[in-house]
């Protein structure tokens, strides 16, 4: 099981310097180019989009977290091993303080950040792992999550959710990036296509086949096992690449994995 560190702290931000943390963990990268690299993820609470199918529940939809500094964050990195560390959410990008995160972890580390490509960063970047949101992840009354109504989020979500100055400034930024969609069918293919091709339009970068990532929908092994043939063949005949989702396989949806 991977090393788990317990968040248990007030609930405040008297100082207005903290970051809302949902969970801190050692784990293996379950996703995309690094899969399998032992890495410390520092989950961030609280998202600007609302998938319907997100797997953070808590940090989108009801998002719950323990306030920390940024140092607090780094001595926590700090006791844990891995020397590669992936800053998610929620969507990271949403706080001010996660620049300062970035940069004190800096040199020390190798940084990903997982993003849903709809904010720019300054801050220091290995890896950019950028997943932008299709649309079919947007929510409606029928696949919210807790058959929950929406509400304002699916007209929000539907408008927000792609940010093409934010994706190109996000691929010339880093010193790598991946472009990683979660696909639920045939239909988001031709929707990832014209995005490539949008992206590649506006970057001074060159992006390759092989930085696009098809990760299959499904937050449970089971919900994986229905998507995730489709989504294969489909990395193969479009020749992109495909992202499994280890964590899911091995650890299915437990917290901290
Ligand atoms: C919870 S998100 C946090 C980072 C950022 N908000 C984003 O969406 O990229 C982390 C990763 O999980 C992916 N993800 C979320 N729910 C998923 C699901 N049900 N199936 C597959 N991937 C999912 C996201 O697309 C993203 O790549
Ligand atoms: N093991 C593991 N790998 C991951 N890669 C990206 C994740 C994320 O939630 O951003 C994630 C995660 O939650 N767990
Ligand atoms: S953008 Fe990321 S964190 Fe936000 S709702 Fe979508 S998957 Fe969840
Ligand atoms: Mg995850």
């Amino acid at each position: 099981m991977p090393v788990s560190h317990s968040v248990d702290r007030p609930d405040t931000d008297a100082d207005g310097k903290r970051l809302p943390i949902n969970e801190l963990f050692a784990s293996l990268q379950g996703e995309g180019k690094l899969a399998g690299v032992p890495s410390t993820f520092v989950r961030t609470s609280g998202c600007n989009l609302r998938c319907w199918f997100c797997d953070s529940y808590h940090t989108s939809w009801e998002p719950t977290h323990a306030w920390m500094s940024v140092e607090e964050i780094v001595a926590e990195v700090d006791a844990l091993d891995p020397n590669h560390v992936v800053v998610t959410g929620g969507e990271p990008l949403i706080h001010d303080e996660t620049t300062s995160l970035l940069s004190a972890l800096a040199g020390e580390y190798h940084l990903t950040v997982e993003t849903n490509g709809t904010l720019e960063t300054d801050a220091p970047v290995d890896l950019a792992s950028i997943s932008p949101k299709l649309a079919s992840s947007t929510p409606t009354p029928e696949n919210a999550p807790d058959d929950t109504d929406p509400g304002v989020w699916t007209e929000k979500h539907e408008a927000t959710r792609v940010n093409l100055d934010s994706l190109a400034s996000l691929v010339d930024h880093a010193d790598d990036f991946q472009l990683k969609f979660v696909v639920t069918g045939r239909d988001d293919l031709p929707e990832i296509e014209a995005l490539v091709e949008d992206v590649r339009g506006v970057t001074a970068r060159e992006v390759r086949d092989s930085d696009v990532l098809l990760m299959p929908e499904g937050q449970t092994r089971e919900a994986l096992a229905r998507t995730r043939t489709e989504v294969a063949d489909l990395a193969a005949e479009f020749g992109y690449r495909y992202t499994p989702r280890l964590h899911v396989d091995l650890w299915n949806d437990a917290p901290e994995t």
